[in-house]
């Protein structure tokens, strides 16, 4: 992370500590309430620039036998420290991700994972991660992401056609 980071400000249209974060969208394969074969992570607003959000580990997700497999966790990390640019303003995309497995993470649990802003410099946000099963001081995973704001309409403009919900893009791009 660099040294010269600018002030992180609190969005005040963001959601509240302890109300879910909005959906950035329904069909999302991580946090998407309509996505249909998804992690549906459920994430709230936490203190200051934090988030914190909670997935069950379902048999789907298996890796080695009864454990999660280790994308799955990455995309639950990629997803959830995600959240944290609409913390602070604009939505971000991942350019950086890093994930250190520290036990196995069986099936049947739910993991819990709580996020972090440590910086912002232009357009860049850096972003922690850290997992468990229920007790903080028992960490089973930890991640590191870099993520860079963007204009979601140029960003998104040449794909949005691909989604299950484009014509809901459709409509709310002609929207006024
Ligand atoms: C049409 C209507 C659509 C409506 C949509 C509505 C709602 C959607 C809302 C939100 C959706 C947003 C997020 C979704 C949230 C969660 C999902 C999980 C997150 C993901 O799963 S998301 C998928 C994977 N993600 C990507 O698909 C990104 C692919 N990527 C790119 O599209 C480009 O890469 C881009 C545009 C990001 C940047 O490109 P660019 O040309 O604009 O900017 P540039 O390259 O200059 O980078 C700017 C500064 O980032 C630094 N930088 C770049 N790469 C770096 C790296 N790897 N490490 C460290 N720093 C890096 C540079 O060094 C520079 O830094 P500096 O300011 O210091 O110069």
């Amino acid at each position: 992370m660099p040294d010269e980071l600018d002030e992180l400000v609190r969005h005040p249209k963001t959601s509240k500590p302890g109300e879910p974060m909005r959906s950035h969208n329904k069909s999302c394969f991580g946090c998407g309430v309509d996505s249909p074969r998804g992690l549906h992570l459920t994430v709230h607003a936490g203190e200051g620039f934090t988030v914190d959000a909670r997935m069950p580990v379902e048999q789907w997700m298996e890796g080695g036998p009864g454990v999660i497999h280790g994308g799955i966790l990455s995309s639950a990390f990629d997803d959830v420290m995600g959240m944290l640019p609409r913390l602070i303003g604009p939505p971000g995309v991942t350019v950086h991700l890093q994930v250190d497995f520290l036990a196995p993470i069986p099936v049947g649990k739910t993991l819990h994972i709580e996020a972090s802003i440590l910086g912002k410099q232009r357009r860049k946000i850096y972003a922690e991660a850290v997992a468990h099963l229920g007790d903080p001081d028992r960490p089973v995973a930890r991640a590191n992401g870099v993520f860079v704001t963007v204009d979601v309409r140029e960003h998104f403009a040449d794909h949005v056609e691909n989604s299950a919900k484009a014509q809901e893009y459709k409509d709310r791009m002609h929207r006024p």
